[in-house]
């Protein structure tokens, strides 16, 4: 890996259902002041040594208070991750609660339920989050006609 790689970050899209998703958890960070206030997808970076899938059960557990069955990726069309400019990448999975109740424990201050219509204007995305909320709804709105 050189000096220029994006830093690894996984974030979990989670929602009720992993195979027809109708709710999903939107989180409003605390930190950094450049990112206070905006909502987002729960995750963190990748720890060197550590798996991407790792990572993220370790960031919902930190973040949450939850564990979680993790279903298929929401592949970026890049097929290496989302961009978060300038100089990260996320790779998303849906993500389902299996204990736990999730709570804004660490660097949340806030958390969402949106039902499917909202996903999108429910809450003020960070700008990078867009693209990818919008790729879920698709997803989820393509799953609720079958
Ligand atoms: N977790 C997460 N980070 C996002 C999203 N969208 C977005 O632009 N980011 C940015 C914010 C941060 O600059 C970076 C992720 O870093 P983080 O602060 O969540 O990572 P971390 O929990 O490991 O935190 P730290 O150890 O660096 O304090 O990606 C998102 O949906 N989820």
């Amino acid at each position: 890996m050189s000096s220029q790689d994006p830093t690894m970050v996984v974030g979990g899209a989670v929602v009720d259902d992993l195979h027809r998703p109708t709710v999903l958890l939107a989180a409003r960070r605390t930190e950094p002041p450049h990112l206070a206030g905006g909502w987002e997808l729960p995750g963190g970076k990748v720890d060197p040594g550590e798996e991407p899938l790792q990572a993220l059960h370790r960031e919902l557990a930190e973040e949450l208070g939850v564990k979680v069955e993790v279903g298929e990726e929401l592949v970026a069309p890049n097929g290496l991750g989302w961009d978060l400019p300038p100089s990260h990448r996320m790779r998303v999975w849906l993500v389902r609660v299996t204990d736990g109740e999730p709570a804004p424990i660490e660097v949340h201050d806030e958390l969402r339920h949106l039902p499917l219509g909202s996903w999108t204007t429910g809450v003020s995305w960070l700008r990078a989050d867009v693209p990818i909320v919008r790729a879920l709804t698709a997803l989820a709105e393509e799953r609720q006609g079958h």
